[in-house]
């Protein structure tokens, strides 16, 4: 008999959904439960769960492990939920929630009639959410933060760690405090950023559209994250407000650090502060796959008429290329109409390219550090 036959996800959309699919694929059965009873009905037509079950009692006490995945202040009540239930013997529950420690302080304070929690995270999404934007290999090569407690026994961890082995994340353990203050630094703070920069410039175009217009490049990278979903972004920096605060205290250095380079025109400062920055960055590692989904990109020039894009799409859809993403570019005057084509997968970016190119499109490949080669 298997060490692990069932598996129960709670909330299952993007990282719940992406999980399922691991799962199902290496013939372990997914219970999935969902307070939405549409996610669940789409999450078992997807095929991204082998059943549906509308009750969580009922949905969870046959599983080995369990893993919520619903929004981080969700998370709370579940397992507050889950430990008065009589779970399998020896059941794991885990989560995925981006902040760890208020919910390991408050798994420890929970009477947990059986089954012990171990906190988790995923370190790889996408500012997408919902069951449809689930992948089987959304963690490949991503870092998975496990961040049991002193009292949780080592069996455990090692179970968990062979399960999330089927993910293909690279698996890791640490203190959940030390985890709060790390993803504080390199995910919460850039989101909040992100987000403050471009209501600042929508403020500035409600006065005047041209901003709108021109926002590209730099601006896109740098805000993309602004895109992800509001709700879960307001509860991961509810559940990290000491960490998000320290951030901004020392930002506030920086900016007025910043701010005296700039009013005395110290250019010899202000080219180290950029090189020093541009060092740092040139030196992270390259990203096989991490918190951006690693994704293949190309360019293709299209006749600027409606319909362009459906043709495009549907070229690719009646081969059975399935794309990531598809988008105009804007600010490409030079050209007629650009499409940016992206996929998840190289073969399938490899069979777009050259179908696009015997159908007589030019294409070109995208210089990106985030997948292309
Ligand atoms: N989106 C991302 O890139 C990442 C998200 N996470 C964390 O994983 C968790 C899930 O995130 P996503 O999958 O992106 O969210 P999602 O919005 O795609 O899915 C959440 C699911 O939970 C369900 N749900 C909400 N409340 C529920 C409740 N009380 N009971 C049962 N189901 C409930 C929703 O209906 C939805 O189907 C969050 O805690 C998030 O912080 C972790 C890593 C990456
Ligand atoms: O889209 C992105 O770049 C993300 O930042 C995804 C993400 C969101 C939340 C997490 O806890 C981990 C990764």
């Amino acid at each position: 008999m298997k060490e692990i036959e069932q598996v129960s996800i709670v909330g299952v959309g993007l990282i719940g959904g992406s999980l399922g699919l691991v799962f199902r694929q290496h013939g372990i059965r997914v219970v999935g439960f969902d307070k939405d009873a549409e996610s669940l009905k789409r999450a078992a037509a997807l095929g991204v769960i082998d059943e549906g079950i509308p009750q969580l009692v009922k949905a969870v006490s046959d599983s080995d492990v369990i893993i919520v995945c619903t929004p981080v202040r969700t998370i709370r009540a579940i397992l507050e939920q889950l430990s008065a239930i009589s779970l399998k013997p020896g059941a794991i529950v885990t989560d995925t929630g981006s902040t760890k420690k208020e919910l390991a302080d408050f798994a420890k304070r929970l009477r947990w009639q059986n089954g012990s929690y171990i906190g988790a995270h995923p370190m790889a999404g996408s500012h997408r959410s919902g069951v449809e934007a689930a992948t089987s290999d959304l963690f490949e090569n991503a870092y998975y933060v496990l961040t049991p407690s002193k009292e949780t026994p080592l069996s455990t961890v090692e179970k968990l760690t062979k399960l999330l082995k089927f993910t293909r994340a690279k698996i890791v353990q640490m203190t959940a405090d030390e985890h709060d203050r790390i993803m504080a630094a390199i995910s919460h703070w850039p989101h909040v950023l992100a987000a403050m920069l471009v209501n600042q410039v929508g403020e500035y175009n409600k006065r005047n559209g041209w901003y709108h217009t021109l926002a590209a490049g730099g601006f896109r990278d740098f805000t993309r994250i602004a895109s992800s979903d509001p709700k879960m972004w307001r509860d991961i920096t509810l559940t990290n407000r000491v960490p998000i605060l320290t951030m901004l205290e020392h930002w506030q250095r920086e900016l007025s650090q910043f701010r005296h380079m700039l009013l005395n025109e110290q250019e010899e400062d202000l080219e180290a502060f950029f090189l020093g920055a541009k060092r740092f960055r040139d030196q992270l590692p390259k990203r096989a796959r991490g918190s951006l989904p690693r994704v293949y990109e190309c360019y293709v020039d299209v006749p600027d008429h409606p319909g362009s894009i459906g043709k495009v799409a549907t070229l690719l859809g009646n081969k059975g290329i399935s794309l990531a993403n598809i988008g105009i570019l804007e600010n490409r005057e030079e050209v007629a109409g650009v499409l940016r084509l992206a996929f998840y997968k190289e073969a399938d970016y490899d069979r777009a390219v050259s179908v696009l190119k015997e159908h007589g499109y030019p294409v070109y490949p995208a210089e990106r550090e985030n997948g292309n080669r």
